[in-house]
């Protein structure tokens, strides 16, 4: 390492004194001002972690669905995962060490991870449409490049899109083609594949508008329109030629506020759907005759994913162990639904993406979705590998066709993390296959009403859970609180726990009625106001 270059380039890159970040969720995530010494830190960690796993590393530069002004970084593994949990402390050393312990820090690193100095180092960019993106990655690559490694930038693409670039490099290809053009191309043959089969819908069924949160998804959704196949008629909405990035639309915030998002004209039984400010959440929804707006969240996206899944995998008659991860935000409905008619096993584990993906690589198809819309489908080695050979071998007509719509939804899905334009894709196909409507899908259960609060304290670490986040151990007291207030309604579960994102305490609570819902939630807040330390005035009802 080059001591007096690293001195001089981050000097280039000073940190704010005395500003600390913790590694939240998904990576760093603040103002964007407040971010440039942590982009060129993350390209010196992304050669440190490319050296010490001998492959590509991935960086994307984006604040997701939070606001224009805001900025982040995630960091993405080598096959397409989130970087490995070992690794955060790492960054968050990086990224809060001050100016003259730089050196001494990544000097720890590397002996902690035991990185080899003698490897080369391979880092892959991308960045979402923000203004501050473009001069951000900028920091990122003079990180790489001060530690010699060799970069690539993509330039502007979506968070999935960066992921499937590193999954393809880091598998020699055998994954697909690490270009834009390669991901196109692999997406949309499998889904004209898919189609192919399936009974012709009237014209009003191909429609599909879609809001693209402003942002990167609207870019690369015309990039593609160009590969597919005819029958798919798709209308962009909020493509970022006009309004703010997220701002009052994207799949965030139809979620979170249960309505349209401005900019996107529904007529009723339209199907519609949302991606967040990266593309990689989706939620679909739908207006009904009386204006009744319905919305179909990642629960039930990945209620229908499994629903078809189960079909083929009987119809193959392949021993196949699938399952389906959620995270306790999952709607009651939804779990009920999953084990008790359709007879999958469902997995609850902490949020964040990370655990979702870990967990779902258990099962030889895990399917696994936050309520929020990010998910995906992950299939075994093994299990793709009998699936494709049965879609080439077998005798049986009904079996092999099975096998080869299965191997199309192999090749339609990206493994490496949820992606609202593959997402959509594989939804579009299994409704166009089973010919149903939106309405028919929303009617396979319904939701049970929720409500989502959050509560500001002095200090959120108070709160500590267990059993997935759905039980608080601390402070003392609040448990049993919550454990009697959710005794007073039907059908009604809540639970609380410190958000990865924001400096807040989240709430959730659902029950039989909206009114008992909103009721509960308002109920728990107070407690949590008042056991853990609540900052300012007192919540208010809904
Ligand atoms: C209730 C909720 O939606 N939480 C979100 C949010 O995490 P929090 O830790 O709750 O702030 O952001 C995460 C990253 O985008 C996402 O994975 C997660 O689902
Ligand atoms: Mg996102």
């Amino acid at each position: 390492m080059d001591s007096e270059a690293l001195k001089k380039y981050s000097a280039l890159h000073p940190k704010p004194a005395g500003l600390t970040l913790q590694y939240g969720t998904a990576g760093f995530r603040t103002k964007a001002e407040q971010l440039d010494h942590v982009m060129f830190r993350m390209g010196l960690l992304a050669v440190l972690r490319s050296k010490a796993v001998v492959s590509t590393i991935g960086i994307m530069v984006t604040a997701s669905h939070n606001p224009e002004e805001d900025n982040g970084v995630k960091l993405v593994d080598p096959l397409g995962e989130m970087l490995h949990p070992s690794w955060e402390e790492y960054a968050t050393q990086l990224a809060n060490a001050e100016e003259g312990e730089l050196q001494r820090i990544i000097t720890e690193i590397c002996q902690k991870a035991a990185v080899n100095h003698h490897k080369d180092a391979s880092v892959f960019i991308g960045r979402d449409t923000r203004p501050s993106s473009e001069k951000l990655s900028q920091s990122v690559i003079d990180g790489i490049s001060v530690l010699g490694g060799q970069y690539h930038d993509y330039g502007l693409v979506t968070t999935p899109q960066l992921h499937y670039m590193v999954c393809c490099r880091n598998t020699q290809g055998q994954y697909g083609k690490a270009t834009l053009e390669g991901y196109y191309e692999k997406l949309s043959k499998a889904f004209t594949e898919l189609i192919k089969q399936s009974p012709s819908s009237g014209e009003s069924q191909r429609h599909l508008k879609i809001d693209c949160a402003n942002g990167i998804g609207a870019l690369k959704l015309s990039e593609m329109e160009s590969y597919f196949p005819e029958e798919v008629l798709i209308h962009l909405y909020n493509d970022g030629t006009k309004e703010k990035l997220n701002h009052l639309c994207g799949a965030d915030f139809v979620k979170v506020h249960q309505k349209p998002p401005r900019g996107l004209d529904m007529k009723p039984n339209e199907r519609c759907c949302s991606f967040d400010g990266d593309a990689d959440r989706i939620v679909y929804y739908y207006k009904d005759t009386t204006g009744h707006f319905h919305l179909i969240d990642g629960d039930k996206i990945a209620t229908l994913i499994s629903i078809f899944l189960k079909e083929l995998l009987a119809k193959v008659g392949q021993t196949l162990k699938m399952a389906v991860v959620q995270t306790a935000y999952a709607n009651g409905s939804s779990t009920r639904y999953l084990e008790e008619t359709l007879k999958v096993p469902v997995h609850c584990v902490k949020t964040g993406v990370k655990h979702l993906h870990h967990k779902a690589q258990e099962f030889d198809v895990g399917v696994y979705f936050e309520a929020n819309g990010h998910g995906t489908v992950l299939f075994s080695k093994a299990a793709e590998t009998k699936i494709r050979q049965l879609a080439k071998e077998e005798k049986d007509d009904e079996k092999r066709e099975a096998a080869k719509v299965l191997e199309n939804m192999i090749d339609l899905i990206n493994q490496t993390v949820g992606d609202a334009v593959s997402d959509m894709l594989v939804i579009e196909a299994i409704l166009a296959l089973k010919g149903l409507t939106v309405q028919q899908w929303d009617a396979i259960y319904t939701d049970l009403p929720n409500r989502l609060l959050k509560v500001q304290v002095a200090d959120r670490r108070v709160i500590d859970t267990t059993d997935a986040e759905r039980r608080a151990v601390t402070p003392s007291g609040l448990q049993e609180k919550i454990d009697a207030l959710v005794k007073n309604y039907k059908l009604s579960r809540a639970f609380v726990r410190p958000s990865g994102t924001e400096d807040v305490i989240r709430i959730y609570a659902e029950a039989d009625t909206q009114e008992n819902a909103d009721a509960l939630a308002h109920e728990v807040s107070l407690a949590v106001y008042h056991l853990a330390g609540g900052k300012g005035a007192p919540p208010q009802p809904i």
